[in-house]
Formats: structure tokens, sequence, C-alpha cells
């Protein structure tokens, strides 16, 4: 299904409804290259009228779908779904009819025919009819939500169109059509939360309080095997860690051998700290904290001033280490927000994995409705998850598809909602406000949320991201950061910039940090660890 969904159509006669041009066909259509940054297609929700004429193209759920396609022609024999909406929602998804395949296939060919927001869109479909604006009156989306639910098409195109959604005034997702010969199996998604399965630990989280730790992403098994499991995946994080921060971790490593302990060394190491970001300020207060241990344990061994280095540094960060509570509030609602490429969808497919590692049902929000390929790849992600996605045709209102993402997770017990958000730089001053509408607006969903508020910032910006954390603190209020790339030419000084409260900024917890692009390369923060990586050595496990 979801290579149909993929698939490129040429940007001719799709949505017949809709009235914009269709944006040229985005030349990389594979959904992960890197964007330009560009405008945005529509005016910023933040600029529409308080009435927001534009018809939101209606929001529909792209359900998880089996990693698996069965073999084309395979009639599959209906697992008995025990899929989320199943679960959650009534009658009315899960119905006989099984075949229904509508919203994905057929978002592909919007995507396809929209999917190309690439230089600077067209304008929304002014002359449409007005919808319910979700900003105005969210909780009107409600009525028009019942996002159909979809069991994923088969991948060949074929010619049964599926009964698409409700609203076929709009331009809405078009129809799936569906290979599947008996219309008895609804070749449906295999309901992810219910069946942990594969991914899932299954047992809910006891978190309060303790530090994170790695052995949550393992698959639950025998004690044993667990625990050996845990054990090399913490070694296996630790290796990536310090060779992503090896860069860094080298410059230190050079400065203690055979050293002699004097001022010489305090101000090499006042220099390395300051060449990976940390700041003058960090710098500072770490280099007073160890002339002092020095001076008052009388240290003489090279290697002991960096064990101390590694306990001071490790205290400076402590305070950003923060375990991620998931079990507040049912759902979690999570709104992320970042500027463009710094790793936002990817983060969000990976945490998806980790939530249900910790055996909650997860369901995405594919809130960046600028970028079709954004969404086709949370749509990846839901896929090989089994997450089920809840979109929007290109255009459509973000604000929209937080509100109805909400609504659908508290409707079916989600434990956690994902809301993802159109990269925006801070000085693009009506995407800030459109991101400050998309809060608004989840709060009309549920007035407790969102829960989280992550930034997600690209460890290669270096002391840029002090101003992005302060720009999107001060618009949205952060409640954490998940800090990528630090596999790259990142140096993570950065993180004691950020604990130091350099610039002005507000030590937001950092959540997570990245050091690759596999799912297991984005880890809880531990500050003992991070320091360790960072300094060269031999890392607190
Ligand atoms: N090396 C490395 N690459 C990463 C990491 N996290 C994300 N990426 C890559 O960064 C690129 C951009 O990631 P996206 O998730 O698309 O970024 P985004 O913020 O959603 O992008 P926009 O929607 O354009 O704003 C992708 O190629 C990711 O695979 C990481 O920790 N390390």
């Amino acid at each position: 299904m979801f290579k149909f969904f993929r698939k490129k159509q040429p940007p001719t006669p799709a949505p017949e409804t809709k009235t914009p041009p269709a944006p040229p066909a985005v030349p990389d259509a594979g959904g992960w290259g890197r964007h330009v940054e560009q405008e945005p297609p529509k005016p910023a929700a933040s600029e529409l009228p308080p009435g927001e004429a534009r018809v939101a193209p209606q929001t529909v759920e792209i359900p998880a779908a089996p990693p698996a396609q069965p073999p084309s022609g395979t009639p599959v024999s209906a697992p008995p779904p025990a899929t989320q909406a199943s679960a959650s929602e009534p009658a009315s998804t899960t119905p006989a009819p099984a075949v229904s395949a509508p919203s994905v296939a057929p978002a592909a060919s919007t995507a396809g025919a929209a999917s190309a927001p690439t230089p600077a869109p067209a304008a929304p479909p002014a002359a449409l009819p007005p919808a319910a604006p979700p900003a105005a009156d969210p909780p009107a989306r409600a009525s028009t939500e019942p996002p159909s639910f979809a069991p994923p098409a088969a991948p060949a195109p074929a010619a049964v169109p599926a009964s698409p959604p409700a609203a076929s005034a709009v331009p809405a997702l078009p129809t799936a059509p569906t290979v599947r010969p008996t219309p008895t199996a609804p070749v449906t998604t295999p309901a992810p939360a219910a069946t942990p399965t594969p991914v899932v630990g299954g047992k809910p989280r006891q978190r309060p309080g303790p530090p994170p730790t790695r052995a949550k992403f393992e698959a639950s098994a025998p004690a044993v095997a667990a625990q050996e499991a845990a054990t090399a995946a913490k070694t296996s994080w630790l290796t990536r860690l310090r060779s992503g921060l090896a860069k860094t971790g080298q410059s230190f490593t050079q400065l203690f051998v055979n050293v002699k302990v004097d001022e010489d060394l305090f101000e090499e190491l006042e220099t390395a700290l300051i060449m990976s970001d940390a700041g003058v300020d960090a710098a500072d207060k770490l280099l007073t904290a160890l002339r002092a241990r020095v001076r008052k344990e009388r240290i003489e061994d090279g290697n002991r001033v960096k064990e101390v280095l590694r306990e001071l540094l490790t205290e400076h960060l402590a305070p950003l280490e923060r375990a991620f509570d998931l079990d507040r509030a049912s759902p979690v609602v999570v709104m992320i927000a970042g500027v463009n490429g710094a790793g936002k969808t990817t983060s969000i497919g990976k945490l998806a994995r980790h939530f249900q590692n910790e055996g909650k049902q997860v369901l995405l929000a594919a809130g960046d409705t600028f970028r079709a390929a954004a969404r086709e790849q949370l749509v990846q992600w839901g896929e090989r998850n089994s997450v089920a996605v809840i979109a929007q045709a290109d255009g459509g209102d973000p604000a929209a598809v937080a509100f109805d993402a909400v609504h659908a997770g508290r409707a079916r017990n989600m434990g956690v909602v994902m809301v993802d958000t159109a990269g925006r730089l801070p000085t693009q001053l009506h995407l800030m406000a459109e991101l400050q509408k998309i809060r608004r607006v989840i709060a009309k969903a549920d007035a407790d949320a969102p829960h989280e508020v992550l930034l997600v910032v690209d460890g290669n910006t270096g002391q840029n991201a002090l101003a992005q954390i302060k720009a999107f603190d001060d618009a949205i209020g952060l409640t954490g950061l998940v800090v990528t790339k630090l596999d790259g030419t990142a140096k993570g000084g950065i993180l004691a910039a950020v604990a130091s409260g350099a610039n002005g900024v507000r030590p937001v917890p950092v959540y997570w940090i990245g050091v690759g692009e596999e799912v297991e390369d984005l880890q809880p923060f531990v500050a003992a660890e991070f320091a360790g990586a960072l300094l060269g050595g031999s890392g607190n496990g």
C-alpha cells in the first residue's frame, strides 16, 4: 500500500476538485531528500482570517500497515483485525465491507500530484468552500473527522476503487484501488499497539524517577537474555556515541597524554571546551571548579584531572537529564518543532518505536502539510512500526491535523500522540505564529495538551542552536530538546552551553540525543555517558 502511496503520479488529472494548480512534481519523491527551505504553499494559518476560509482537505487516517506485503494475488486471510481502529473505534471503522482501502493510496495520487511544494508552491484553494476551520472552531472538525480507516491497499493499483472517506466535495484523499479479489479479508493493519509482537516489550514503563536506561529498548524476553541484550545494546550505544563525538573526544584525550598539571593545561582545556561549542560561560565555570579540585586534592596526574573534569561536566549537564514521562496522561500529546531538516520526522519515527517498546500505543499526526515528502516519510515510519498516521492532503491545515489526531488519540486511548510540524526558521515570523496556532488548537482538543513541546536541534548547528532554542522557547514554550546528528561534524559541547544558560537560553531538558539514522541511534540523554564521550574517555555506563 505504501508503495502505492509513494508512487509519484504525473501531475495531471488526479484530484479534479482541487483548485490549486498542482505544483510541479517533486524530483525527490522518495521522501528522504532534504528539502530546500521554501515558502509555505499557502498563507500561513496565522494569516488567515479568524474564520479561516481555507478548505482543509479532509483529514484521513493512514493506518498502520503490515511491514511485509502479501504476495499480490494471494488472498490475505483476514487476521481478525485487532487494529487500532477496531479496538478503539466502534463499528463505523471496522465494518464488514472489508475492502475499503481508501485514503492511503489516494493520498498517494494526491500527494503525487501535489507533492511538489518545492519552490514556492501555489496558494491554497481560494475558491473552495469553507470548511471547519480548526483554529476558529476546532471542535467542529470532530464531526467531519471520521477518518476513514483503511486497510493497507495492495501495491498494484487495480480497478476497484474503494469507498472514499466521507466528504467527496473536498479534494480530500481519493479512493484506493485494491487488488484483492476477495472482499472478505480486510488486509488489515495488524493492530500495532494491541499486539506487541516484534517490536514491543509490552510492559508499561515503571518509570517514576530513575534516570533513563538503555535496557528499555530491548524487546522483552527471558530475563537473562534480556539482560544480555540490554548490556549489548548499551555497549553498542556508547560506542556509537563516542564515535559520534570522537572529534571532540580526541582533542581532549590528547591534552592529557603525559601532561604536566599546570596552568598551561587549564588554558588548553579552556580552548578545547570553547572549540567544542561549550561556550565561554560553561568553560569558565568548569575550569574554575577544576582548578579548585586540583588544588584541593593536589592532583598531579593528568588522567586524574581528566576524571575530575568528567565528573564536573557530568554535574554540569545533569540538570538537562530528565526521564520522559509517558504515564502522565493518556494520551501524552507531543508536539515536535524545529528548523528545516533538523531531524524532526526521523526522530518521531524512532520515538514511535521506542514508545511502543514501552508498551504504548502511538498515533502520529502528519502536521507537515507543507512538504509532501515529509508526510510520506512519516507514513513510512508509521508503516515500519505499525502505527497509524493522521494526515491531510497537501496544503491542509497543520492545526487541523493536530486537532484531529489528538481527538482520535483520546477516542482510541492511545498512549502517545506525536504531532510533526513543518520545518521553519525562527526568523519566519508568520510560520512561528502558525506554530503557536497549532499549539493553541491542540489545547482545544485536550486542555492539558500538548504535554510536551519538543524542539529538534541539529547538533551540527553549534552555537546557532542556542538562538534556535531561545526563539522556539519564546514562541511555543519548549519542554524538551532532541539533539540529533551528533555523529556528524557536531562537537557536542553545545549541550554544556545550554546547561549554562548561555545567550539567555533556558536550560531546557534534553530528552534524547541522536547519533545516526537507525532507530537505536536515538537514545535518552544521560549526562554521565555524554560527558564521558565528549571527553573521549571511557564514559560512564
Ligand atoms: N546522521 C544522522 N542523520 C540524521 C539524524 N537524525 C536525522 N537524520 C537525517 O537528517 C535528515 C533530515 O531528517 P528529517 O527527519 O527529514 O528532518 P525534518 O526536520 O523532519 O525535515 P523538514 O521536514 O524538512 O523540516 C534525514 O536524512 C535523516 O535521516 C542523526 O541523528 N544522525
